[in-house]
């Protein structure tokens, strides 16, 4: 049996202008994907936390038929059909995926799906891939089911710590300790959906989409500084500056929009959505206060402390 470890992520700074080659600040969260892998006599997904709205059922076989099975499905079965397609090998399995948050919410759920399917299923078959080669197949991937993306969430799900993704490409650990307060409420869209809304803003109206993104570029240059100075306040500020930028792109949601705002007047040092957006995951710096904010908003508080490991692989003998 192959046992697999993954932890989410948090979005510090950057997210959606990462995806236009602007530079972005993550971190791996203590909330793990637990997927495991046994032999079977057939190819079979089980997931605790999937749920698909509508079914169409072919009631002979009792076979699930609806599109949205494999949209629900896409991440997970893109990466197996990786294998047989670049590897040319297919070996049946039964994978089974435990997550210890909802699907799609800002936490980096689907590069978590890729990352532990692409470190397991690859050992399954009796490969050993460094965490850079899961990464880097990883991000792939998720590219190609999403169409659109950048390799902040593969990469830092995949490594682990605190990241940061420079313009142009690569990456660089950041060395400091940020401490952090988050939950998520769940969302109107993946982030899939809310990526092809950002493109159609960039494609309507490029001049004031550069200078929005090129704006949260330099908020996190300015932010990478300030975590390595350990410089709350300037943090902080910076959080809610590229709140600002993102509720210009239109990837926030009112609840939270209101919760940032009512945070800065309580005088919390900062907070700001994370991830996808349109809903999902708020980051805090660390504060009591927002625990209770969050709490206003039905948002479930996560496990935010920094996990310097990334994925974990583990070969069980049965
Ligand atoms: N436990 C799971 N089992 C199988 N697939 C999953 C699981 N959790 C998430 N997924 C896949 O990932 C998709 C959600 O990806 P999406 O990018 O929208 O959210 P996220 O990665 O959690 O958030 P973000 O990208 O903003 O960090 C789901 O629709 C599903 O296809
Ligand atoms: C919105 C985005 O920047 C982060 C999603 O967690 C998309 C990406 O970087 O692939
Ligand atoms: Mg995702």
């Amino acid at each position: 049996m192959i046992e697999v470890e993954v932890p989410l992520k948090l979005t510090l700074f950057g997210e959606h202008a990462v995806v236009y080659g602007e530079p972005a600040i993550a971190m791996a969260i203590n909330e793990k994907m637990k997927i495991k892998i046994v032999p079977y006599h057939k190819m079979v997904l089980k997931s605790n936390s999937l749920s698909i709205k509508g079914i169409k059922v072919d009631l002979e076989e009792m076979k699930l038929e609806s599109e949205e099975t494999s949209r629900v499905l896409s991440y997970a079965l893109s990466t197996i059909n990786f294998f047989e397609k670049e590897y040319g090998t297919r070996k049946n399995a039964l994978i089974e995926i435990e997550s210890p948050v909802d699907p799609s919410v800002g936490l980096g759920t689907s590069a978590a799906v890729i990352v532990g399917i692409v470190g397991g299923y690859s050992r399954y078959l009796g490969y050993e891939l460094t965490r850079e080669e899961i990464a880097k197949i990883s991000h792939k991937i998720e590219l190609t089911v999403q169409g659109l993306g950048s390799r902040m969430d593969t990469y830092t799900t995949s490594l682990g710590g605190l990241i940061y993704f420079p313009k142009g490409g690569g990456y660089e650990k950041i060395r400091g300790e940020i401490r952090i307060t988050a939950g998520y409420i769940r969302r109107i869209a993946t982030t899939a959906e809310i990526l092809k809304r950002v493109k159609s803003l960039k494609e309507k109206n490029p001049d004031l989409f550069n200078d929005l993104i090129s704006s949260i570029g330099k908020t996190v240059n300015k932010a990478k500084i300030a975590i390595e100075k350990e410089d709350e306040e300037e943090i902080g500020e910076l959080m809610y500056v590229n709140h600002g930028l993102l509720m210009s792109l239109g990837v926030t949601l009112p609840p939270i929009d209101n919760l940032v705002s009512t945070a800065k007047i309580l005088g919390l040092k900062g907070c700001k959505i994370s991830g996808g957006g349109g809903g999902g995951s708020t980051v805090c710096l660390e504060d009591e206060r927002a625990r209770i904010l969050l709490s206003t908003i039905g948002a479930k508080i996560v496990d935010a402390r920094i996990s310097q490991e990334g994925v974990t692989i583990k070969e069980i003998n049965q």
